[in-house]
């Protein structure tokens, strides 16, 4: 495909507007917003007036005034349609990690008798960690985590399994899995499931309700642009609420926090999920970015995204330079998210090089270079540049530069 052609696909592109609302810095392709989305200019105004208008005059009233104390609610549901889920399932709080852990606990819970958790080996090490914590808290008699491949979940969905928990799209390789078809087979087997969908909301439509899951997690700072450690959400269907109750009991999540009674008495709902203070500016920056979702359906989100992705994989496939990369991102748009993963012996020295010319791209061990294409600020302009300042640091070898090998901390 020529340069020219993809200009004519931005040109037809209905989203490319959406690219005025943010703020990127020029000469910069950002292909990172699977890990940190970009600054929505929604976002800082919606800051500067929290800081000034709300903090700075009206102090403490502003948790009525303003309503900070209704934030985890409202934002949940400022996220729910974006998620399949009908009102009164969703809230925002935490991090997805603990999060995860909550909900855990309450599959166990809601699973007497079973003990297992059931996860890919390859999942996001959080979600194995969380996972691995619950089992020395409650001891292996009544959690026990296993894994399994992608290929081997359903023969591991025993009756042992209380609750399957796996991430839509897998953080290494882009690869998406069958939402309702892994539900069900967990139904099936008498499990519950629990989503991850840190690499899914924001970037396509996800179906919690019509897939029937039982919970879910995922955070705001990715898709959602919600900024770094912006809150995540945490979903419960409405038919497991209130049958056990989750384990980190904060006031929050109490039925009323401001009678500063001794006894805890869980709130009504998915509100129990709640548990300490909200941060207030994490809310806010999270629903000012959730704003430039009320204009798009998922679906043209979607579809941008798997365009985009499609793009650039079929021009690295096509340069005679590139043939020494593996695309370990699914071809059929059925099984891949919004990011495409390539690997590379040298990944690390690539990434570095790439993003010293302003490819901002990341590494994942031990050797991915992940390309990720925010459907709301990228442009097919994004891929052509990218994979020709890919060409160039593969035929001028500069990745071999010795300071392409140090390593940061955060990668
Ligand atoms: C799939 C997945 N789950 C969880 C996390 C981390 O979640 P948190 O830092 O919000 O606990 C990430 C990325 O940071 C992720 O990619
Ligand atoms: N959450 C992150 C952070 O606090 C610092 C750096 C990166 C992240 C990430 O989100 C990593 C990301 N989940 C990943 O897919 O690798």
């Amino acid at each position: 495909m020529s340069t020219n052609s993809l200009e004519a696909l931005d040109s037809a592109d209905a989203l490319a507007p959406l690219r005025a609302q943010f703020d990127l810095p020029a000469g910069v392709t950002y292909l990172d917003g699977n890990s940190l989305g970009a600054l929505p200019r929604a976002v800082r105004e919606a800051l500067n007036q929290t800081v000034d208008t709300e903090w700075g005059s009206d102090l403490i009233a502003s948790w009525n005034k303003h309503r900070w104390i209704d934030l985890p609610v409202t934002v949940g549901e400022a996220i729910a349609p974006l998620v399949g889920a009908a009102p009164g399932q969703l809230v925002c709080c935490d991090s997805i990690s603990v999060n995860l852990f909550k909900l855990l606990a309450t599959a166990l819970a809601l699973r007497p008798g079973r003990r297992v958790i059931l996860s890919q080996g390859d999942n996001f090490p959080t979600d194995l960690y969380m996972a691995q914590g619950l089992e020395s808290l409650l001891g292996q008699q009544r959690c026990e985590l296993r894994t399994a491949s992608s290929d081997g979940l359903l023969e591991a969905l025993d009756s042992d399994v209380a609750v399957m928990m796996l991430t839509e799209v897998n953080f290494r390789t882009g690869e998406k899995h069958d939402m309702r078809a892994l539900t069900q087979a967990a139904h099936d087997a008498g499990a519950l499931v629990l989503w991850d969908l840190a690499h899914s909301a924001g970037a396509m439509p996800v179906a919690l309700d019509a897939c029937n899951v039982d919970m879910a997690v995922g955070c705001g700072y990715k898709f959602f642009n919600g900024g770094p450690g912006a809150p995540a959400f945490l979903y419960l269907a409405k038919r497991h609420q209130n049958a056990v109750q989750q384990p980190l009991t904060g006031w929050m999540g109490h039925r009323n926090g401001f009678e500063f009674s001794p006894q805890y008495t869980p709130g009504v709902g998915v509100s129990q999920y709640l548990g300490g203070t909200p941060g207030v500016l994490g809310m806010r920056a999270l629903q000012a970015a959730l704003s430039l979702f009320e204009s798009v359906s998922m679906s043209a989100v979607r579809d941008k995204s798997l365009a985009l992705t499609e793009t650039f994989m079929a021009r690295v496939a096509e340069q005679p330079s590139l043939v020494a990369f593996k695309c370990l991102t699914p071809v059929s748009p059925e099984q891949r998210g919004s990011q495409v993963s390539l690997a590379h012996p040298e990944a690390f020295a690539i990434s570095q090089a790439l993003i010293d010319r302003g490819i901002i791209v990341d590494f994942r061990a031990p050797d991915i270079v992940r390309f990720g294409f925010a459907p709301l600020y990228n442009r097919f302009a994004d891929v052509a540049k990218a994979v020709s300042v890919l060409e160039d640091v593969m035929e001028s070898r500069h990745y071999e530069d010795p300071k392409y090998q140090v390593r940061a901390k955060v990668t």
